[in-house]
């Protein structure tokens, strides 16, 4: 299928223009500087654009099996839907969370593909998939996913020794071989000009540990620590667009900023085009308790001293039940209130 070419990203719309640009490739070879940029993108604000990271290829591949799936019928889909109590899921249909605390519906559609259920393939560990998403599983599926984890496993060394905790610890927290969360998705949000629907994705922190995203048109948004403006993080080629989830603040004392976002339908003239994107959500096994790992590191031990309130950074739960509460709170009218998002109120 021959690539759509969207109308550029337009002038005139409020842009986060700070974000920083983190080249993996110095990153992988301990360059101390760029490595210091990530460390400082990371706990400043949790967003950062990404560059030379080696998966650009599977992105194509990906984003057709995701529009190979989602252009089945309806029906078909929701035939999909497992995991609706909470413990992640396949399929999420537009229109079924909410994006405010008055009622008004997502209109983003998910796929959501499980690493374990990727790696084990064709053995199921937790769901099965639609025949688009299976016939595309060894091909284009796995390569993507250990691209992406590959990349992750890097990056949570660095703040590993960051925050001076022990050799290899926070990737023991995230291991291949116990059942986790860890997925890949892609996301569909259908042209609507000219309609009134103005959030797709409601504001929320991702769930996880690190989130790893391909953006093609605009519609991101974030709302950086102690700012009040919404801006738009543009789509670059060539760059990915990587963040911190809650799992990395609750183990960090909050050192490490799991920044609030959401999805906005294209800006003006991008509009009348469908949107794609693409994530990969690194996170912890469902087994681990979300608290400051702060037995192991004196930094953030200390960091958890001068916190205000200590409790804010102990989830009390593991990252399974933390993944419920938040998905389910995203379902509950009434519950998706701003003042609930760093305390699970948002769907991710
Ligand atoms: O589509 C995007 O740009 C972001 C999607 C997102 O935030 C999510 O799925 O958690
Ligand atoms: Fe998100």
């Amino acid at each position: 299928m021959p690539a759509v070419v969207y109308p550029p990203f337009p002038e005139g719309v409020p842009v986060h223009d700070s974000l920083s640009t983190i080249d993996y490739a110095r990153i992988k070879a301990g360059d101390e500087s760029e490595i210091q940029a990530l460390w400082e993108a990371a706990t400043q604000w949790g967003f950062w654009y990404m560059t030379n990271h080696g998966a650009d290829h599977f992105f194509e591949p990906m984003f057709e099996m995701g529009r190979e799936t989602m252009l089945l019928p309806l029906e078909e889909k929701m035939k999909y839907r497992q995991g609706d109590t909470g413990d992640s899921f396949v399929y999420k249909a537009a229109g079924s969370a909410y994006t405010d605390a008055k009622g008004s519906k997502d209109s983003a559609e998910f796929l959501n593909v499980s690493k374990d259920d990727v790696l084990s393939y064709p053995r199921v560990t937790h769901f099965i998939y639609p025949q688009t998403v299976n016939a595309r599983m060894e091909t284009t599926i796995k390569p993507f996913v250990e691209a992406c984890v590959e990349v992750n496993k890097v990056i949570l060394n660095v703040f590993n020794k960051k925050l001076g905790l022990p050799e290899g610890c926070l990737n023991k927290l995230h291991p291949d071989n116990e059942e986790s969360i860890c997925e890949a998705r892609c996301v569909k949000v259908s042209a609507s000009p000219g309609s009134s629907q103005s959030v797709a994705l409601g504001a929320h922190t991702d769930f996880g540990s690190l989130s790893f995203l391909v953006n093609k048109l605009g519609g991101l948004q974030v709302l950086r620590p102690g700012e009040t403006e919404w801006k738009y993080v543009k789509p670059l080629p060539g760059h990915v667009i990587c963040n911190v989830g809650d799992a990395l603040t609750f183990l960090s004392g909050g050192i490490l900023k799991s920044c609030i976002h959401r999805v906005m339908p294209p800006p003006l003239e991008q509009a009348q085009y469908d949107r794609w994107s693409l994530v990969y959500f690194h996170r912890p096994a469902n087994s681990i308790r979300l608290k400051p790992l702060a037995e192991d590191s004196p930094l953030i031990a200390e960091a958890l001293a001068a916190a205000e309130d200590q409790s804010q950074f102990d989830a009390m739960v593991t990252m399974k039940e933390w993944y419920a509460i938040k998905y389910n709170r995203g379902r509950t009218s009434g519950e998706n209130d701003m003042s609930k998002v760093g305390k699970g109120g948002m769907i991710a």
